[in-house]
């Protein structure tokens, strides 16, 4: 019989599917893993905005998690959305006492529409109880810009970001996004003591509600399957850019990814003769 790997989402929702955990448990599927969610806060959003948010209980969140860990352990767990101390709290005791195999973090803390998603309060416990956790960081440069406290502008501030997040705050890699910068999307991957690129044309769209989402669990699921980190962000990267360039063209603002599209990709490349 063929291996299931599971992997699980800790995040928020998002009504009209493009990020949070709806965007995660559709690019486990799409890698073929096993999905799981557990949500920390019910996000009223679409991709004009956030209206606002409402955390679910400790008490709640809690068991949900337990419910996830004392069945199904899964292979990979992700975070995104987690709000407040209190649920960072949870979540980072929670996932210690889980020895969970792969822990990618994905410090969310404000939407593209701009509308905060971690109280400004939670910033250090996420520094200093999660980041030592993670098998694999994924911040974007405004968020690198929050936990190492220096502006990033430049290519070469991104890698010493990536390489300070690794050394000083304790993460066994970090890729720092490049989706917020001008030209070509070039993310930079510190880990064993090396750097990474990945590069993708920039596409010229404002369909990108959800990419570091989706990013982030592509990366989640490869690692679920035992790859390596490079092959995961490979894939992730290679996901990503194909979610973008073929956007789907929905919603009023700024609309989600086309999830289907790197699974159509690699369909029709099998379909060639050889
Ligand atoms: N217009 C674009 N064209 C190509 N790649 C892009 C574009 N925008 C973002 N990317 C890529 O998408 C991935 C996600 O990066 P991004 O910086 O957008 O994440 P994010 O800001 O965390 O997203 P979100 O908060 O909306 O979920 C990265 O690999 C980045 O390089
Ligand atoms: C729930 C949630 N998580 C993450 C993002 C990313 O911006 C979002 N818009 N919503």
């Amino acid at each position: 019989m063929t291996e299931i790997y599971k992997a699980l989402s800790i995040a928020g929702t998002d009504p009209t599917g493009g990020a949070g955990i709806h965007a995660d448990l559709k690019a486990f599927q799409e890698q073929g893993v096993y999905g799981m969610a557990v949500i920390t806060s019910v996000v009223a959003q679409n991709t004009l905005g956030v209206k606002s948010f409402e955390e679910m209980s400790q008490n709640n969140i809690s068991q949900q998690i337990d419910c996830v860990i004392e069945d199904i352990k899964p292979d990979a767990v992700k975070t995104g959305m987690l709000a407040s101390i209190d649920i960072i709290e949870l979540v980072a005791e929670k996932l210690k006492a889980a020895n969970i195999q792969s822990y990618v973090m994905d410090p969310v803390m404000v939407a593209k529409s701009g509308h905060h998603l971690l109280y400004q309060d939670a910033i250090d416990h996420l520094k200093k109880l999660l980041i030592p956790q993670a098998t694999v960081i994924t911040p974007n440069i405004p968020e690198a810009e929050v936990i190492i406290g220096k502006s990033i502008e430049t290519l070469q501030q991104m890698r010493d970001a990536a390489k300070e997040i690794v050394q000083v705050y304790g993460a066994k890699a970090a890729i720092v996004k490049g989706g917020h910068r001008d030209g070509e999307a070039r993310d930079v991957l510190y880990f064993d003591e090396n750097f990474e690129e990945f590069v993708s044309p920039r596409f010229d769209t404002k369909h990108t509600h959800g990419t570091g989402c989706t990013f982030s669990a592509v990366i989640t699921a490869e690692l679920a399957k035992q790859k390596s980190i490079k092959e995961a962000v490979t894939v992730g990267k290679e996901f990503i850019s194909a979610a973008i360039k073929h956007t789907l063209g929905i919603g009023k603002g700024q609309g989600p990814t086309n999830h289907f599209a790197y699974r159509s990709m690699n369909q029709q490349i099998a379909r060639q003769p050889l």
